[in-house]
């Protein structure tokens, strides 16, 4: 059995983004990215439906990797260090059609968007009963995080896929983490706790959630001033 085929638990996954956070509370990249591997590999127990899910997510962590691996990879050891590189050295795409459509802030920017998108479906899934329809925890999760950024099209065809999407007793079971009360037990810990489990804290007193990396970006790596044009210039 190989190690792709391996029984995994969310546990297992919470705990790698736990890891991100290095002493010095920077995000080491590494770790984030394995984070997102453990993800995909629950996306894509879940069926071919969501392939075209999992194929954006891979390809974005794919940029990461060849980033890190890459000439420059001195520079992308964690968040902060890369977000400093690509913007001291202008290597962001400020404008949609950008000269880097592939720099590791945007791309970085899009997945934890996705982060968001788990964080309410997963506390949904804690607040759930029985008979409680996963397509509409998903459906309302995607439309309170990700949809806002996305087009017409992609939220169509989001919308088509979380259709097929298994049942909350399925959803218990892949998670690997024991029996359903177990599950909620894992999910119940307070946004605090999830925040550092995924290692990406909120920095600063008053800002908003725990997985806000537009808030993470303001606070810990863009300059005072002016960020809210570079962020989104970013979202575009
Ligand atoms: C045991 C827990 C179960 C949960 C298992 C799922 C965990 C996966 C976590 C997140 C998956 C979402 C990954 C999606 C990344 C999307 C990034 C993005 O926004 N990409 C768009 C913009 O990129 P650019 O074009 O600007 O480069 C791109 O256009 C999107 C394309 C694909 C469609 C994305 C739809 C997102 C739906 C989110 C819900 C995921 C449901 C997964 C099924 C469980």
């Amino acid at each position: 059995v190989s190690t792709e085929d391996q029984k995994f638990t969310l546990q297992e996954v919470l705990d790698t983004f736990k890891i991100c956070l290095s002493e010095n509370k920077e995000v080491l990249l590494e770790h984030y990215v394995a984070g997102w591997r453990g993800l995909v590999r629950f996306m894509n127990s879940l069926g071919s439906v969501f392939s075209f899910i999992s194929k954006d997510a891979v390809s974005k962590i794919q940029i990461l990797v060849n980033l890190m691996k890459g000439e420059g990879g001195a520079n992308y050891l964690t968040i902060q260090s890369m977000v400093k590189y690509e913007m001291d050295n202008q290597l962001v795409d400020l404008t949609k059609k950008g000269s880097f459509p592939e720099s590791g802030c945007r791309t970085l920017l899009r997945l934890h968007r996705a982060l968001r998108w788990l964080e309410l479906f997963l506390e949904r899934l804690r607040t759930s009963t029985d008979d409680s329809k996963t397509s509409a925890m998903c459906s309302e999760a995607y439309n309170e995080s990700l949809a806002q950024y996305h087009p017409w099209i992609i939220r169509k065809a989001a919308g088509t896929a979380f259709w097929y999407l298994p049942g909350r007793a399925v959803f218990f079971d892949v998670m690997n983490v024991g029996s359903p009360e177990q599950v909620i037990h894992l999910l119940a810990s307070g946004p605090e706790q999830r925040a550092d489990r995924f290692g990406v804290a909120k920095r600063s007193a008053g800002s908003g959630n725990w997985l806000d990396m537009d808030t993470a970006f303001n606070d810990t790596v863009f300059a005072p001033g002016g960020t809210c044009a570079r962020q989104e210039a970013l979202s575009r």
